[in-house]
């Protein structure tokens, strides 16, 4: 499809910037059977799209032959290089669409709004926001979904199948969304965090490094499967672990001695309020 016709399932899709969260996307969008011959990407660097054709088989193309081309565009560069994609993306789209003749806008990027793009793009041009994270590599991903004010029903389904192919999705209101990014956007990299800490844990309790990974890890992977499928509080989880005058009440009063509690609190607020100042796009 060429000229940007309605269609309740556009085909083309377009992924714009193809970086870790852009190239995660693709990869999920194949291994749940699209075809590589309906998507195309583009990339700033020659040989970064020549290893995404490689990989995956796709065209790779520019942006404005993306533009031209796709029903659906995804734009998964950095918020600050989003205003520059727009003014390379704008001459090749339709600058005077009726309602429902536009292609799918979605952005990937973290803080900046619809209205972003709205002010940038023709009237009724359907803009969908969405935040995912990196377990989208694994089909593990949460991407929460918020519409913009042209975008129909009918486009937050097509972003919800799409992400929905690489894990849970859930639509939000978009006054929602940088609280989401700091807590599902960014939240993977806590975790990593936190094992990197407790591994080093393990070395001052004299493990071999490997193999306090491989515990920690273990133990990750458990405690996220009892969250995920036991449908217990986390509290009670921890009390079931936490034994009288036992070993992990100990652990428990130093991590509140340290204010750990109150400094994941503070953490995920400086993140959300980084989103706010991305907003603008300049940095
Ligand atoms: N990394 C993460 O965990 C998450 C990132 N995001 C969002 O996803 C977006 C991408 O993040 P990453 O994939 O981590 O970054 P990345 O740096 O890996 O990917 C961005 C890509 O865009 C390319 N690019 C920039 N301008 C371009 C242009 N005009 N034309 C073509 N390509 C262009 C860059 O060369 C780069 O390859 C960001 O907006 C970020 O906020 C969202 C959720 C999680
Ligand atoms: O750190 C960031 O800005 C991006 C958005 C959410 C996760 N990574």
């Amino acid at each position: 499809m060429t000229d940007h016709q309605a269609s309740p399932t556009p085909k083309t899709i377009a992924v714009l910037g193809t970086g870790k969260i852009g190239e995660a996307l693709l990869s999920g969008m194949i291994r749940g059977g699209r075809r590589p011959a309906d998507l195309l990407v583009t990339a700033r660097r020659a040989d970064r799209a020549e290893e995404l054709r490689t990989r995956y088989g796709v065209e790779s193309v520019t942006n404005a032959e993306a533009a031209k081309r796709a029903d659906t565009l995804i734009l998964t560069v950095k918020p600050q290089d989003m205003a520059k994609l727009l003014e390379e993306l704008t001459p090749h789209l339709p600058t005077n669409p009726d309602a429902g003749t536009s292609p799918l806008i979605i952005s990937g990027a973290a803080g900046i709004p619809t209205s972003f793009f709205e002010e940038r793009l023709a009237p009724h041009t359907p803009v969908v926001r969405v935040m995912t994270n990196t377990p989208a590599l694994v089909d593990e991903a949460m991407s929460v979904i918020s519409a913009g004010s042209h975008a129909t029903p009918a486009d937050l389904a097509h972003a919800e199948e799409i992400f929905g192919g690489v894990g849970k999705t859930l639509r939000v209101p978009e006054s929602q969304q940088d609280a989401a990014t700091a807590l599902s956007g960014s939240g993977p990299a806590y975790f990593y965090f936190l094992v990197e800490a407790m591994t080093d844990a393990g070395i001052l309790l004299g493990l071999p490094r490997a193999q306090a990974h491989d515990l920690i890890v273990q133990a990750a992977i458990g405690a996220a499967v009892m969250l995920r499928d036991s449908g217990e509080h986390p509290v009670k989880l921890r009390e079931a672990v936490t034994s009288p005058a036992g070993t992990t009440i100990n652990a428990i009063r130093e991590l509140e001695n340290h204010g750990v509690r109150a400094a994941l609190i503070s953490a995920l607020e400086a993140a959300r309020n980084r989103s706010r100042e991305l907003a603008s796009g300049t940095g």
